[in-house]
Formats: structure tokens, sequence, C-alpha cells
């Protein structure tokens, strides 16, 4: 189920739809879908539930610095199926895909407000954050309101949504993945990071040694090196609204090289499922939540000192998972 939101992969077909006409759209790359982006949609719903009307999101794909700085890009926290999955949670009614090329990218923001925004959603109300800059020119809040007015369309700015005085955004969550603190990142986020893959082939050392894992193939944003406690989502069906039908399980996952048994290799995500019958999985969807860090990746003298400390992860995880 994806609670109700429709996907339009263009503003062109949200208009033939007419479906946030006199509505309220919130506007942005909403990578992550944090507490900033949360307040965002609610704040687009609560306008759009004053009048009576639709509540949507205008979003942009690929992540647009992606085609505008592709070697600064970084993973996106959220690829789209899962953005769109998390926007469907937020009740909102309909979900806008633009897609972003260079040429979108050239568009300034008086033709933003007047083509998109006027002339194809017909939105009442535009909901941004305080930091928002719109168009070609990036026309922060105070220049984008005139060009709305004179359409009619009121414009909300909502403050920044901190976290313990820490202003939340996609950055900064992406930051703290990467420093492998995933309980600061679960805190911005809402919810733990996951991570989408399919199940592949390993070396199968592991099964010799007593810890099979399954190694995740996956183009997502693996978390800094590193051992976590993790739970697992295994087989369904990856839909564009999400994982569907999948078994659940507790486990520990290695991200990193296994500079113990290997040299050279590039970062992989690996676990070892708790409550797992050990039947093939290749090819099987997984999702990782990374609930916490347990500790740093490290190189063994033996592989009997690396199986005695899985060992120990092992229980460490059970006692997280435990609660
Ligand atoms: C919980 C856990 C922790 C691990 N920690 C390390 C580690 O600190 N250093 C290391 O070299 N490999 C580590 N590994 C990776 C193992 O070396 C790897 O799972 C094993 O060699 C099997 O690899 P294969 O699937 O490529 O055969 C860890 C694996 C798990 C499941
Ligand atoms: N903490 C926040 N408080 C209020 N609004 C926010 C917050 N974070 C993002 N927004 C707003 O949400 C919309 C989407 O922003 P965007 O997707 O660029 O998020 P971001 O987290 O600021 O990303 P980045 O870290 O890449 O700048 C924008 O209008 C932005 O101003």
């Amino acid at each position: 189920m994806n609670g109700g939101v429709q996907v339009f992969r263009s503003p062109e077909q949200a208009a033939a739809a007419g479906v946030l006409r006199g509505g309220a759209v919130a506007i942005g790359n909403f990578d992550g879908v944090h507490l900033g982006h949360q307040k965002l949609a609610e704040v687009a719903r609560a306008w759009a539930a004053s009048r009576g009307r639709s509540a949507g999101v205008l979003t942009f794909e690929p992540h647009p610095v992606r085609v505008l700085r592709p070697q600064l890009a970084p993973r996106v926290i959220t690829p789209l199926p899962r953005k769109l999955e998390l926007l469907a949670g937020l009740g909102l009614d309909a979900a806008v895909v633009q897609p972003f090329d260079l040429g979108y990218a050239g568009t300034p923001a008086a033709e933003f407000a007047a083509r998109d925004l006027a002339g194809r959603l017909e939105v009442a109300d535009v909901v941004v954050g305080w930091d928002f800059t719109a168009g070609r020119d990036r026309a922060r809040v105070d220049a984008l309101r005139p060009l709305l007015e004179r359409h009619g369309i009121s414009l909300h700015v909502v403050d920044p949504v901190t976290v313990d005085g820490l202003v939340v955004s996609s950055t900064k969550v992406r930051e703290f993945l990467r420093e492998g603190n995933v309980e600061a990142a679960a805190q911005l986020l809402t919810r733990p990071y996951d991570l989408d893959g399919e199940v592949a082939r390993g070396a199968g050392r592991g099964r010799g040694f007593g810890f099979p894992t399954a190694n995740v193939a996956t183009t997502g944003l693996l978390p800094a090196n590193g051992v976590y406690v993790v739970r697992a989502e295994l087989g369904g069906a990856h839909r564009e609204t999400g994982l569907s039908g999948a078994a659940v399980h507790g486990g520990v996952c290695n991200v990193g090289v296994k500079p113990t048994v290997e040299s050279g290799a590039s970062p992989v995500a690996e676990a070892h499922l708790f409550g797992f019958d050990g039947r093939d999985l290749y090819g099987t969807p997984i999702r990782l939540a990374f609930l916490a860090r347990l500790r740093d990746e490290q190189r063994f003298p033996s592989v009997e000192a690396l199986r005695a400390q899985i060992a120990r992860d092992v229980e460490a995880a059970h006692r997280v998972l435990a609660g």
C-alpha cells in the first residue's frame, strides 16, 4: 500500500489530473524525508485542509547536485522509490516528480512560478523552508513571494527545524552516516537509516566459521566502515512504494573491506541474520536498517580471533535488540 499518494512523473501529468488545483505544495529535494521535510509536509497538509483541497510535494529527480556538480554528488539517503514510500506515509495526496536536467536547471524563478506552479499545478499555497532558493537565479523566499503573489499564490515559509540546537538537513544526515553515527542520523530522520539492495553471493568463508552472511548488493549510501546492529527485512518485493511481504530478522552487519581476509577490496555491507534458516538467499530483496554502531572494523591476527570477536558482536547485538 502507498497510503493513497498519487505519483506523477511531471508537473504536466499532475496538471492533466488537476490533483493539486487550489491546493498546497511543498517544494524540495526531500532527500531522507527528515524531520524538516516532515514539517513542510505537515504545513502543506494544514493549508490544503483549510481550503478543502489536496496537498502534495514537488520534488526533483535525479538530485540536482548529481546534475549540476556530478563530481561532488554524494549518494542519496533515499533513492526515489524509498522517498516516495516515506512521502506516502506523511498523508499527502500527490507527489510530483520533476525530471531534473541541465535544461530544467536553466529555468528562471519567475518562469518556474508562472509555468509550473501557477500554470500547471495551479496551487493556492506553496510551502518551503527558510533557506529555499528557486530557479537559475536562486531566488530566495523574499524574491519568490512577489513572483507567486502575481498569480494569487501564497508563500508559506517554515522556520528551521532543529534537534538539540542543530538545524536538520540532508547534508547533516549524510555527515553522520559518513562518521558511522547512525544513532544521530536516526534522530534527524525520525527512524533508523535504511539501505535497500539484493542479496549477492559472497566468497562463502563466513559459513565455514559459523557466521554465514548475506552480502548486500546496493547502489545506496553505506555508513562508515564498522560493525552495526541491524534489522533486516528480507524477501517480499521491491515496489515503487516499498518492500512488501518481507520477513524481519535482527542481525549484525559489517560494512567494510574485511582486512583480515582480503586486501584492496571496496567496501561492502554483509549481514549475519538471526533466526534465519539459511536457505539460498541470492537475489532476494533486502532492506537493512542500521540501529546502532558496535565498533570499528579491524584487522585481526587470525580468522579465529575474528570469529571470537564476531561471537561477542552477536551477543552485544542481541542485548541492543532486546532493548
Ligand atoms: C558481525 C561481523 C563483524 C565483522 N568484523 C570484521 C572485522 O572487524 N574485520 C574483518 O576483517 N572482517 C570482519 N567481518 C567480515 C568477515 O571477515 C567476513 O564475514 C567473512 O570473512 C566472510 O566473508 P565472505 O562472505 O566474503 O566469505 C565481519 C563480519 C561480521 C558478520
Ligand atoms: N530543518 C529544516 N527546517 C525547515 N525547513 C527545512 C529544513 N530542512 C529542509 N527544509 C526545507 O525543505 C525543503 C527541501 O529542502 P532540501 O530537500 O534541499 O533539504 P535540505 O535538508 O536542506 O538539503 P541540503 O542539506 O542538501 O541542503 C526546502 O524548502 C528546505 O528549505
